[in-house]
Formats: C-alpha cells, sequence, structure tokens
C-alpha cells in the first residue's frame, strides 16, 4: 500500500497551523495551532481525529522550536514525520514572485529563490522557510512540497500586474503586483462554481477572502485576472492590522514631517493601521459589538472596512463584465453577517442583494444568502487552504 498522508504546514508570521490528512478519503488525522510563537508563551493546541484535544504552553523561541513540539505531539498519536504512510509535507509558500506558477518540490534551488523573496514578504517567507528547513531535518528523505500564494495570480494579464511607475526600474527590482491568498481564491473560485452546479469554464466570480490579511479577486472561467495585493501582502483592503491603499506619498510625508524612518512607517502601515490602527480592535466580532453599544471609533473603523469592499466590488464588476456570484470567505467573510449586509446594501443597480434571512443563518458548509430575483449569486463559501494545499502537494508526489 502506498503512502496516502499529507502534513501540511501554514506558517504565518507568529503561528503555525498544521492538518495532517489522509488523501485516500481527505479524512483529518489531527488539526493544530501553535500560537505567540517568539513571544514567551506560546501555545500549542493539537486535536487527533477522535481525540481529546491537548494543550501545551512553553516557550518557542522561533518556528523550528514550534515545528519540532508539534512532530513531537504527531509522533505521541503515532503519525511522527518518519512514518511509512506520509507521502509529503505540504507548505503554505506566501510569496514565489513570478517564477513559481504550480506546487514545486522544494531542493536547493527552490529554498534559494524563497530566501531571495525574503525582502517582499519579510513577515511570512522566513517563516515559510524555516518551516521547510525543519520538516527536511526531521526526514531528510521525505519530499518538500511548497505550494505558493502567489502561483493563482500569475495568469494576471500584465496591464493589471504593473504598476504604471518607469519600466526599467520597475523591471531591475522586480516591482510589480503579484498577489496572495492564492490557494485560497483558487479553492473558492471553483467552490462557488460547484455550488451554482456549474462548469468553472463558464463561471465569473469576485471573491472576498477576508481573515487576519484580506484580499479581492476577479476570477474569470477559473483564471485570475485581477486581485487587491501588489507586490506586498499590503495593498488593498483594509486588513486586521495592514492598511490596504493609502497614497504612496504618505510615506514621504511621514518620513519628512514626523520625522519616521522607513523602517517605523513599514511597521506603522503593517501592524499598527487597518483596524486595529482606527479602533484598538482587530476582531471583527468585537467590532461589531462595540458598535452596537454605540462606540464611535468602531463605528468608524467598521464603516472604512466596509467602504474599501465596497469600492473593490464595483471595480471589479467593471473588470469582469459580467458577474455571476460574489463568494465571501476567511474568518470575516465566512462569519460576520453585518460585513456581508453592509457590503452589499443599495448595490441592487449592479444585480446585488442578500436575504436578511439567509444571509443570519449560520452553516460550515458553502451556501447561497441572495434573494431569488438577484441576478449575481452572493455566497458564503468556507475556504480551506490545508485541503487545497495537501490535494496539489499529494497530486505533484503521487503522479
Ligand atoms: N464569528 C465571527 N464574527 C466576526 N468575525 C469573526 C468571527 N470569527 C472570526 N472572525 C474574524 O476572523 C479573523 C481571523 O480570520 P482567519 O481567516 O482565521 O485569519 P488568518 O487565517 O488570516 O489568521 C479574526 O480576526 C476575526 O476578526
Ligand atoms: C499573505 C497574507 O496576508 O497572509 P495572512 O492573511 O496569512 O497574513
Ligand atoms: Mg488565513
Amino acid at each position: 500500500m502506498s503512502a496516502t498522508r499529507v502534513l501540511v504546514l501554514n506558517s504565518g508570521s507568529s503561528s503555525v497551523k498544521y492538518q495532517l490528512l489522509d488523501m485516500a478519503d481527505r479524512s483529518r488525522l489531527a488539526v493544530g495551532l501553535v500560537e505567540r510563537i517568539g513571544e514567551g508563551a506560546s501555545r500549542l493546541l493539537h486535536t487527533p481525529a477522535g481525540g481529546e484535544r491537548r494543550e501545551r504552553v512553553e516557550p518557542y523561541p522561533d518556528h523550528g522550536a514550534a515545528l519540532k513540539a508539534v512532530a513531537a505531539e504527531l509522533a505521541a498519536d503515532g503519525l511522527g514525520l518518519d512514518s511509512p504512510d506520509l507521502a509529503a509535507v505540504g507548505h503554505r509558500v506566501v510569496h514565489g514572485g513570478r517564477e513559481f506558477t504550480r506546487p514545486t518540490v522544494v531542493d536547493d534551488r527552490v529554498l534559494a529563490e524563497i530566501e531571495r523573496l525574503v525582502p517582499v514578504a519579510p513577515l511570512h517567507n522566513p517563516a515559510n522557510l524555516t518551516g521547510i528547513r525543519t520538516a527536511q531535518a526531521l526526514n531528510p528523505d521525505l519530499p518538500q512540497v511548497a505550494v505558493f500564494d502567489t502561483a493563482f495570480h500569475t495568469t494576471m494579464p500584465e496591464y493589471a500586474a504593473r504598476y504604471a511607475i518607469d519600466v526599467a526600474t520597475a523591471d531591475a527590482h522586480r516591482v510589480r503586483r503579484y498577489g496572495f491568498h492564492g490557494t485560497s481564491h483558487a479553492y473558492v473560485s471553483r467552490a462557488t462554481a460547484e455550488l451554482l452546479g456549474r462548469p468553472v469554464e463558464d463561471v465569473n466570480v469576485i471573491v472576498l477572502h477576508l481573515g487576519n490579511g484580506a484580499s479581492a479577486s476577479a476570477v474569470r472561467g477559473g483564471r485570475c485576472v485581477e486581485t487587491s495585493m501588489g507586490l506586498t501582502p499590503l495593498e488593498g483592503l483594509v486588513m486586521g492590522t495592514r492598511s490596504g491603499d493609502v497614497d504612496p506619498a504618505v510615506v514621504f510625508h511621514l518620513n519628512r514631517v514626523a520625522g519616521m524612518s522607513t523602517d517605523e512607517v513599514d511597521e506603522l502601515l503593517n501592524k499598527r493601521s487597518g483596524l486595529v490602527g482606527l479602533c484598538g480592535d482587530n476582531d471583527m466580532r468585537e467590532i461589531v459589538r462595540r458598535r452596537e453599544e454605540g462606540d464611535e471609533r468602531a463605528a468608524l473603523a467598521f464603516d472604512v472596512y466596509v467602504h474599501r469592499l465596497r469600492k473593490y466590488v464595483g471595480a471589479y464588476t467593471a473588470v469582469l463584465g459580467r458577474v455571476d456570484a460574489l463568494a465571501f470567505t476567511a474568518g470575516v467573510g465566512e462569519n460576520s453577517a453585518p460585513v456581508r449586509e453592509a457590503t452589499v446594501a443599495g448595490l441592487e443597480g449592479l444585480g446585488l442583494a442578500v436575504d436578511t434571512e439567509l444571509n443570519n443563518r449560520r452553516t460550515d458548509t458553502a451556501r447561497v444568502i441572495s434573494p431569488q430575483y438577484a441576478s449575481v449569486a452572493v455566497a458564503v463559501v468556507p475556504t480551506d487552504e490545508e485541503l487545497e494545499i495537501a490535494t496539489q502537494a499529494y497530486a505533484l508526489v503521487s503522479s
């Protein structure tokens, strides 16, 4: 019997999410999360299929230490990285530049390329590299597969990927729009077509991936034609801690007028902006609760967030020409009925509306929330980046 299991590692700036899947039946054998890596008391939560959740609170100074603890938890369930049932480890790698258009088995050249892209994904690529190197050290014989956030967006037409800046300067430094969360945009756009019962080739979808990081994409017939993130995951929508779009002159202005260094402005726009910068909270549940209690800062943060979303929905409607579906996904998109309602309110002219009762209903499965009469299907479509990474990694190593 051949190996059918895939361990998926999704390493973020201060966390690792992981899942062990059996691709024979797509079942989950274990799921877990390590939070607050490098922040003193880190926490590991590990749940084996059919077993009790286990918690470990201890300091993990870096992603390497965290992954060793994850490997130990898996080994305790007989699911260690040395198991002959394991076919591959699939890694979410955030920045793959233009080079990587599909999942790739990691070798020294691939590692060097991911390393070269660290300056354009400083919060993400170093953690992804540590994940790969640690898994390699734990079992050198196991294929490590990199699945890139940028890959799905490499089909964007040149006029969407180009910034209107001097071509020679841009090309010399690879300055262009790459886009991120591609694994989620790919999975959700396909799942939306399935929900509508139509072939993906025939369907045009706007996907709103609203997690801590957030991005929109316009997908025509299964191919991405536009997305809101750019050179780095800072451009576009308002996010938990990131500003999204600002006039680039904000950077020079703060440098000249407030004496802030480039690194300080970088930190401001990536970590002290977005929802947290506007109202002190980045959790949409908390913002909605405060807003309902009459908190003005929370209400403004909500309005700025939703206004940006509405601008992108309008823009992507124009990009696609014909829209069949608008899909909400990730933490906020899947769970926040108030955000979904406010995003499409008054957009009947674009064929958009939600049915209040359908919008407020809670399910774990994909569903349409627009009324019968609406010409665009508004849908809630849960993303599953881990399943998608496992599927792509397994397809590659078993082919
Ligand atoms: N029930 C809910 N209502 C509103 N927002 C929620 C709810 N559950 C989670 N969220 C939001 O989802 C965000 C996290 O989304 P997620 O997709 O898990 O993010 P990431 O993968 O980027 O860490 C949280 O910051 C929170 O704002
Ligand atoms: C690219 C990106 O923004 O990822 P995340 O949402 O995991 O921070
Ligand atoms: Mg996410």
